[in-house]
């Protein structure tokens, strides 16, 4: 069975759909979500990652790293709207107190302060355990930002919709197992690790950053995320084009293991969009093998 960072009705809920309709349990936050992965309660979780407006989902990012290894094994993206929603007979001119998370609240950051000047926004724990808390009769919030499915689902009254300051933004999902093998490689994948620098020295960044440039590897996501150590300690969350057994790939990983003191590998996994990576000439695995194949020719008796 799949974990879910729930409760019913929250986006994460929305991406679990689309890759399973089986029975899921809901956890009330992605640590939960991603412990019960590692006591085995569920097989895997779906989480968010990374949101289009909002960048990174620092509780999936951190979490993803914190204790036993897990691996990223599929990924989902879906579209993100949200709406407006009240116990019946609210009116959008009474609305003072607005209760969502926060990716959410910045995501309709000027909505709100257009439509609801007097309203104050408080963080929940998602957007559908905003919804359930304002459906109580005897809450203190008077409405919830969060998907129409959500606010269908507590029973609420939809008070507007589209209030996204950002049309078009969508939310990444991971499906998240234990570490174990690789998945297969398709051709459109990607590949997510964490690097630690060796320690705080000029150019340390580019260190990293060079093991992929000279591979032709592309990044499609960076992020320094503190290592909870001391101030100004940091670590890079990073998304890579390719898989683990790309020879491109895994040169800029043993790069990485050569340069920095810990890299977290969190898998290999088909992307969403199915799109290919434009590998550059020089690059392909082709080429590697000839350039592999040119250098032992080199030691042989028989050269020239
Ligand atoms: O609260 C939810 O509904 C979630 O699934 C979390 C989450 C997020 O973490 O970004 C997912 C998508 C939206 O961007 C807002 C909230």
């Amino acid at each position: 069975m799949l974990g879910y960072f729930g409760p019913a009705g929250t986006f994460t809920h929305q991406a679990l759909r689309t890759i399973t309709d089986d029975e899921a349990v809901a956890f009330s936050s992605v640590r939960e979500a991603l412990d019960a992965v590692r006591r085995g309660q569920v097989r895997g979780a779906v989480v968010p990652i990374e949101n289009s407006v909002e960048g990174g989902v620092s509780a999936t990012l951190d979490e993803l790293i914190a204790g036993e290894p897990l691996a990223i094994r599929a990924e989902i993206v879906i579209p993100v709207e949200f709406g407006l929603y009240a116990r019946e007979g609210t009116r959008l001119e009474d609305v003072r107190q607005v209760l969502t998370h926060g990716h959410a609240a910045a995501q309709c950051r000027q909505w709100l302060a257009e439509r609801v000047p007097l309203a104050q926004v408080t963080e929940a724990g998602s957007t559908a355990g905003a919804a359930a808390e304002v459906a109580r009769p005897e809450s203190r919030y008077d409405a919830a930002v969060c998907a129409r499915v959500a606010g269908e689902t507590y029973g609420l009254t939809e008070l507007a919709y589209a209030i996204e300051d950002n049309p078009g933004a969508v939310t990444r999902f991971v499906e998240v197992g234990k570490a174990g093998p690789v998945a297969d490689r398709t051709g459109a994948d990607k590949t997510t690790l964490v690097a630690y620098m060796r320690e705080d020295h000029s150019g340390a960044l580019l260190e990293i950053l060079e093991q992929f440039a000279v591979r032709g590897v592309n990044l499609t996501r960076i992020e320094s995320r503190p290592t909870k150590t001391t101030l100004g300690s940091y670590c890079f969350s990073i998304d890579v084009e390719g898989h683990l057994h790309d020879k491109r790939v895994g040169e800029a990983l043993e790069g990485l293991h050569r340069v920095c003191p810990r890299v977290h590998f969190l898998g290999s996994y088909a992307r969403a969009d199915q799109s290919r990576p434009k590998i550059a000439d020089g690059f392909t695995d082709d080429s590697y093998d000839a350039a592999a194949a040119w250098v032992e020719s080199l030691g042989s008796p028989y050269l020239g």
